[in-house]
C-alpha cells in the first residue's frame, strides 16, 4: 500500500468533510498511522502553498499519474520539497515528481520570496503558537525564593512590571532565552521561555520543581486547601494536581486520589513519590463502563486543529463525554460534608465546560452556590450561559497557557442535603470509599498489577505525533471535605474539630462566594472565538 495513495485518499475526504483526520487515519488500511497522520496533518498545515506550487507547475494537467487528484499532488510535494527524508517508497510517483524538480523548485522559491522568508517552516513556525515554560515549585521540598536563587545562577530573574494580563504577556514575549520570571498570577509558579528544557535538571530530579502548565496548576489554587484539609481528587492520574494540592497542604491533611486506569496509577504513585507527597491514598474507582476522555482540544498542539474531530461521530463522543463529566460532577456533589468543589478540563467545547456545570448546578443550586472565581480575570465562559461570568476560561492566545475552563461550587452555609437519598447513599459511598483506600494501602502492588492487566488501554487508539497526546484532558473534580468531617481510611468518622487559627484566618479573607484571588472593579468580557 502506497503512503501517498492512502494520504490522498484521506485528504480528499477530510476537504469534503466526510469525517475528521483521526477518524479517517484510523480507518485507513495503511499500518503506519503515525506516518500517514503526520503526512496529512502536514500536508494540511502547508495546504494552500502546496496547492499553489502544483498549479504553478501545471502537475495535474501535464502527469496522468495524479489523475487529477489535487490532494496527491499535495501529499508529494509536501514531502518531495519539505518533509525530512524526501519521498519515500514512492516508485513512479517519486519519477514524476523529479521529472518537475527544477520548475517545482522555482515555484518553491517564488512563494518563499514573496513571504520575505528563506524556508516555508519559518512561515509556519510564525503562525504557531508557542507557549511559556512553566515550572511549578514544590512547596514540600522547597520555597519559591530557594529555587529562584538557585535557578539564578544559570538564568537571569527578570522582575516584571506587569499588572494585568496584556502587560504580563508583553513581558514574556520579549523575553530573552536566559530570562525567568514569577507568574502573575500564580505564587508558586515560575515562567520560563518556550521550549527551555528542565526534564534531567537536579531540581526536576529532586522532586523540588514540576513542569506543569499555568493552567492547570489553576484548579488547586482555586480549591485553595488549608493544611489539614481532605481532598478528593476524583480524576486524578498521572497526578499533577494532586501533587499540586499536596503541595498547598504543605503535606498535611488526606487526599484520596482516585482514577480508573492502573497505568496511569502507577504514574501517579510515582510522581507523587518524587515530589515526596506523603498524604495520598491510592485508589482504583468503579464507574468503568464510561469513556473516560474529555476532548483534550484546549491542549495547544501544531496538529490540533487539523486533528480536532468535528465530525457527527465526534458529536457524539463529546455527548458521552459531557454525560460522564456530570456524572461525576453530580456524584461529588452528593457528598454530604463535602465544602469546595473545583470541576475543570481542558477542553475548548462549552458541551464539556459551561453546559455540564449549568446543568448540574440546575439540579443542586438550593445546596451550592456557583463562586465568582477571581472576578479580575478576563476570560470567562461562553457567553449567553447564564453563569457565563462565574466561569473562568483560558485560552493560548489570551493566557498563554492551554485551553482551559474552571468552576467552583461552595456549599452553602447549613445546607447539608435536602435529598435524603443523597444522604444514605453517602454515607454509604464515604464509607466505601475509605475502606477501599484502606484495602488499596495493604494491597497497592499485586492490585496495581492485576488492575494493569485488567484495565482496557485508554490510549490504544491515540496516535502521538511529537510526543502530543491528544486525548490527554482533565475532567478533573476536586473536592474538598467539610472541616469538620475527617475521612479516615479506617472508615467514615465524624470529628470536631476545633478550627485552627490559619484557617480562620483564611476564612476572614475569603468574602461570600468569592475565592482567594484579589477582586477588582471592572470585568471584561471576552467570546472564545475556538468554542464549536
Ligand atoms: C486528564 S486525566 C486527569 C489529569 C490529572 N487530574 C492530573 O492533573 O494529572 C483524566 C483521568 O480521568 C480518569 N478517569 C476516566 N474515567 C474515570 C472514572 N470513571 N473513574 C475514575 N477516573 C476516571 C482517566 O483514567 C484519566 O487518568
Amino acid at each position: 500500500m502506497n503512503l501517498y495513495i492512502e494520504g490522498a485518499k484521506v485528504l480528499n475526504a477530510v476537504k469534503q468533510k466526510k469525517s475528521s483526520v483521526k477518524t479517517l487515519v484510523y480507518s485507513s488500511q495503511y499500518d503506519n498511522k503515525k506516518q500517514l497522520l503526520a503526512l496529512v496533518c502536514e500536508t494540511l498545515r502547508y495546504g494552500s502553498y502546496l496547492s499553489d506550487i502544483a498549479d504553478q507547475v501545471d502537475l495535474l494537467k501535464t502527469e496522468h499519474l495524479l489523475k487529477y487528484d489535487n490532494s496527491l499532488a499535495e501529499v508529494l510535494l509536501f514531502d518531495f520539497l519539505i518533509g525530512k527524508k524526501g519521498l519515500v517508497r514512492a516508485g513512479r510517483l517519486k519519477q514524476t515528481m523529479t521529472r518537475h524538480k527544477t520548475d517545482i523548485q522555482k515555484a518553491y522559491q517564488k512563494i518563499c520570496e514573496e513571504a520575505g522568508v528563506t524556508s516555508l517552516s519559518e512561515v509556519m513556525d510564525d503562525q504557531d503558537i508557542s507557549l511559556p515554560r512553566y515550572v511549578r515549585v514544590n512547596l514540600i521540598k522547597t520555597t519559591v525564593e530557594a529555587v529562584i536563587s538557585t535557578l539564578e545562577s544559570e538564568w537571569e530573574y527578570v522582575v516584571s512590571p506587569a499588572t494585568n494580563m496584556k502587560r504580563f504577556r508583553k513581558t514574556i514575549k520579549e523575553f530573552e532565552k536566559h530570562h525567568f520570571t514569577r507568574d502573575l498570577h500564580l505564587p508558586d509558579v515560575l515562567v520560563f521561555p518556550p521550549g527551555t528544557d528542565f526534564h534531567d535538571h537536579e531540581l526536576m530530579l529532586k522532586g523540588e520543581i514540576i513542569l506543569q502548565d499555568k493552567a492547570s496548576c489553576f484548579p488547586a489554587h482555586i480549591l485553595n486547601p488549608t493544611e489539614g484539609s481532605v481532598v478528593i481528587d476524583c480524576c486524578a492520574a498521572p497526578g499533577n494536581k494532586t501533587s499540586h494540592v499536596a503541595s498547598l497542604m504543605k503535606n498535611h491533611g488526606k487526599i484520596f486520589a482516585f482514577d480508573k486506569d492502573g497505568r496511569r496509577m502507577a504514574t501517579l504513585q510515582e510522581l507523587t513519590s518524587v515530589a515526596g507527597v506523603n498524604l495520598c491514598h491510592h485508589q482504583m474507582s468503579g464507574l468503568s463502563k464510561i469513556d473516560p476522555s474529555c476532548s483534550g482540544s484546549g491542549i495547544v498542539s501544531r496538529m490540533n486543529k487539523f486533528t480536532d474531530d468535528d465530525d457527527s461521530s465526534a458529536a457524539d463522543r463529546l455527548e458521552s463525554l459531557s454525560n460522564f463529566q456530570a456524572l461525576i460532577l453530580e456524584q461529588a456533589m452528593k457528598f454530604p460534608n463535602v465544602k469546595t468543589i473545583v470541576y475543570s478540563t481542558c477542553s475548548i467545547h462549552s458541551q464539556e465546560n459551561e453546559e455540564v456545570v449549568e446543568n448540574v448546578y440546575e439540579k443542586y443550586q438550593d445546596m451550592f452556590d456557583l463562586c465568582n472565581i477571581m472576578p479580575d480575570w478576563p476570560i470567562r465562559g461562553i457567553e449567553g450561559y447564564e453563569h457565563s461570568d462565574h466561569f473562568l476560561r483560558m485560552t493560548p492566545e489570551t493566557s498563554l497557557t492551554n485551553g482551559f475552563f474552571i468552576a467552583c461550587f461552595k456549599r452553602k452555609d447549613n445546607v447539608k442535603s435536602n435529598r435524603k437519598n443523597d444522604v444514605d447513599l453517602n454515607a454509604e459511598e464515604e464509607s466505601n470509599m475509605a475502606s477501599k483506600a484502606k484495602k488499596s494501602k495493604k494491597h497497592k502492588k499485586s492490585k496495581l498489577k492485576e488492575e494493569e492487566s485488567n484495565v482496557q488501554d485508554d490510549d490504544d487508539e491515540i496516535v502521538n505525533i511529537d510526543e502530543i497526546d491528544y486525548n490527554d484532558s482533565h475532567i478533573g473534580a476536586k473536592v474538598e471535605n467539610d472541616t469538620d468531617l475527617c475521612v479516615d481510611v479506617e472508615g467514615v468518622k465524624k470529628v470536631k474539630k476545633h478550627k485552627r487559627k490559619h484557617e480562620e484566618d483564611n476564612e476572614n479573607k475569603t468574602t461570600d462566594n468569592d475565592c482567594h484571588f484579589p477582586s477588582k472593579k471592572h470585568k471584561h468580557k471576552h467570546k472564545n472565538k475556538n468554542d464549536s
